[in-house]
């Protein structure tokens, strides 16, 4: 094939690899997560399945099932998606697989301004190569890289023919949509989802499809005139300018063209000598005055990787990126928020929970009692949904003065895997519900929670939620479901945590930074241990319910 080169948007998620249980990942060592929303799959609902899947199913079958693990094709030292809606998963020729998003927002549920590098230099000075070095040294999760090509206009078709015969200034200014440009790192930075073009170098335009992205922890912004306009300025935290000397520059340039992007050697050279070159003594070098830092010989100054990384690495500390740490320690010896809605522990609901919180209780048993306790949660979650006053006649003739749910769009959230045991009650006690699952695992490495699978209504922000996880702990898996709710626009006071079980630090933050989140349980236990498990608690709910082998001492 001729290298149709596209460059385009990348999500880099290098440090989930130790985490992941699912799918055969024997060989992730690196990994790539792209869109949770655009590309996981967030348009569908499933219809209403009072599944209980095993365990192992359950936590695999998401990403299967929806047929998203699939292959890249490596161009040169390029990343490319074979199909631009597919999950990046080739980096240095490791083969990865899609991985999971780590918090984007802090305790208070707010997002959390990502970290913006540019970087900038001339043309084939290697400036994604640094990007890249700078990526896979910092082994943090959820950087993305964007390139500023993504940001050429649209040729007419008189700057079209000049493209072709090597006639039209792509290094001037004035080849780039700033306004668009501004845009969308603008949201980006404040954590907003955007739509990137995607430039094709072979046609000199943008793909017809788009790119979808959210904010990150760290976006790296590279181009050769990423520097030039004082607006975008302003958004870069770090600013690198990448030094290379001009000959080595063409030289790559020359082989670059030829081989990945359908050009001639007396193409090149034209376009090098009338356009680029002036262009860069012209824009571009008189740039590297904005510069934080200038890194000679590109991606094999490892000096100045290590230096920037450290920077960073600084810089992310500051912003505050242990999530679930911090939820566990805070909010001791506070008062039970007013959002809580306990179920009153009469003797029915206290033996119902020695049956289940028995380590000796069969799994029948567990599964059994756990029922009965789920749908009585449930049924308290739907009491809290407003209703107004309706009259009825009864079959005496005789009226009467009842209540009615004032709207009939309920949708159940589960986060999979133990949210899914809760799914059948739900769907038991209102008819019609859709149901939409959110997959949420922890990161053995970071013990942060990470958004691996999404799947809601399209419509989701004109329903109200109850949002099912069998037992919250520190609050922050729930947490990740909730502003992922918030994210597709369901109103806060719209959404319903139901649990079977809560520690009261998780009712705590999820109480702090959502207020308006009404959080319905039917017990409520003091602590939680080191690795996070609700005290004295239940176990692992999902091994017990599943029968699965426990996936941790608890
Ligand atoms: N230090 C290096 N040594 C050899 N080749 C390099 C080096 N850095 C980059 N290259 C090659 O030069 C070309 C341009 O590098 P790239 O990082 O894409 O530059 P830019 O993003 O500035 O255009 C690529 O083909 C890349 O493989
Ligand atoms: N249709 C196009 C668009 C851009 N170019 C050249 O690409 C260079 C920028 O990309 P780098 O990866 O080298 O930074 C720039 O110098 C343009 O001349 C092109 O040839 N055709």
């Amino acid at each position: 094939m001729c290298a149709a080169q596209t460059k385009q948007i990348k999500f880099y998620n290098p440090s989930s690899s130790a985490s992941s249980d699912s799918d055969d990942r024997s060989d992730v060592t690196e990994q790539l997560y792209v869109d949770p929303y655009a590309e996981l799959g967030s348009s569908n609902c499933c219809p209403a399945s009072p599944t209980t899947v095993p365990a192992k199913a359950s936590l695999e079958s998401p990403l299967k099932r929806s047929g998203r693990r699939q292959r890249t094709t490596s161009i040169g030292n390029q990343t490319t998606t074979a199909n631009p809606s597919e999950c990046i998963i080739r980096a240095n020729n490791r083969t990865i697989y899609t991985a999971g998003r780590p918090p984007w927002y802090n305790c208070a549920g707010q997002q959390v301004e990502p970290f913006v590098i540019g970087i900038c230099g001339g043309s084939a000075s290697g400036k994604t190569t640094v990007a890249e070095k700078i990526i896979e040294s910092l082994d943090v999760p959820w950087v993305t890289l964007l390139s500023m090509d993504c940001f050429y206009k649209i040729l007419n078709e008189k700057q079209h023919e000049q493209a072709l015969i090597n006639e039209y200034n792509f290094d001037h200014p004035d080849a780039f949509d700033i306004e668009l440009l501004l845009d969308v790192l603008t949201k980006l930075k404040e954590g907003r989802k955007v739509e990137v073009p995607v430039y094709n170098f072979v046609t000199h335009g943008r793909e017809s499809q788009t790119k979808t992205m959210y904010g990150a922890n760290v976006i790296i912004f590279e181009g050769i005139l990423t520097f030039h306009s004082p607006e975008v300025l302003k958004l870069l935290d770090m600013k690198i300018f990448v030094d290379t000397d001009p000959d080595i520059r063409l030289a790559r340039r020359l082989k670059r063209d030829i081989s990945q992007r359908g050009r001639d050697l007396k193409g090149v050279l034209k376009q090098y000598l009338n356009m680029v070159k002036p262009s860069y003594a012209n824009y571009i070098a008189p740039t590297m005055a904005h510069a934080d830092i200038i890194v000679p010989r590109g991606g094999e100054n490892k000096v100045a990787i290590h230096l920037i990384v450290q920077h960073v690495h600084t810089q992310l500390q500051l912003r505050g990126f242990k999530l679930r740490e911090t939820l566990a320690n805070s909010y001791k010896d506070q008062p039970m928020p007013h959002s809580l809605h306990l179920l009153h522990p009469t003797p029915q609901i206290k033996g119902l929970h020695t049956f289940i919180r028995c380590r000796n209780t069969s799994r029948d048993e567990f599964i059994f009692y756990s029922k009965r306790l789920i749908r009585l949660v449930i049924e308290y979650a739907l009491s809290l949904f407003p209703f107004k006053t309706t009259t009825v006649e009864t079959p005496q003739g005789v009226l009467y003065e009842g209540k009615r749910m004032e709207s009939r769009k309920i949708c159940g959230v589960s986060i999979l895997r133990a949210g899914e045991t809760m799914e059948q009650a739900v769907c038991d006690v209102c008819k019609d519900i859709r149901i939409g699952k959110i997959l949420i695992q922890t990161n053995l490495k970071t013990g942060e929670p990470e958004l691996y699978y999404l799947r809601l209504p399209k419509d989701i922000k004109d329903y109200k939620v109850i949002l099912m996880d069998a037992t919250v702990a520190t609050g922050a898996a729930a947490m990740m479901a909730i502003r992922v709710l918030l994210d597709h626009d369901v109103p806060e006071e719209n959404i319903i945590l139901a649990s079977l079980l809560m520690a009261e630090i998780g009712v705590h933050s999820i109480a702090y930074a959502f207020p308006k989140v009404k959080i319905v349980t039917s017990a409520l236990d003091p602590e939680i241990n080191s690795k996070f498990y609700v005290i004295p608690g239940i176990g692992n709910f999902g091994d017990r319910y599943f029968g699965t082998e426990p996936s941790d001492d608890y």
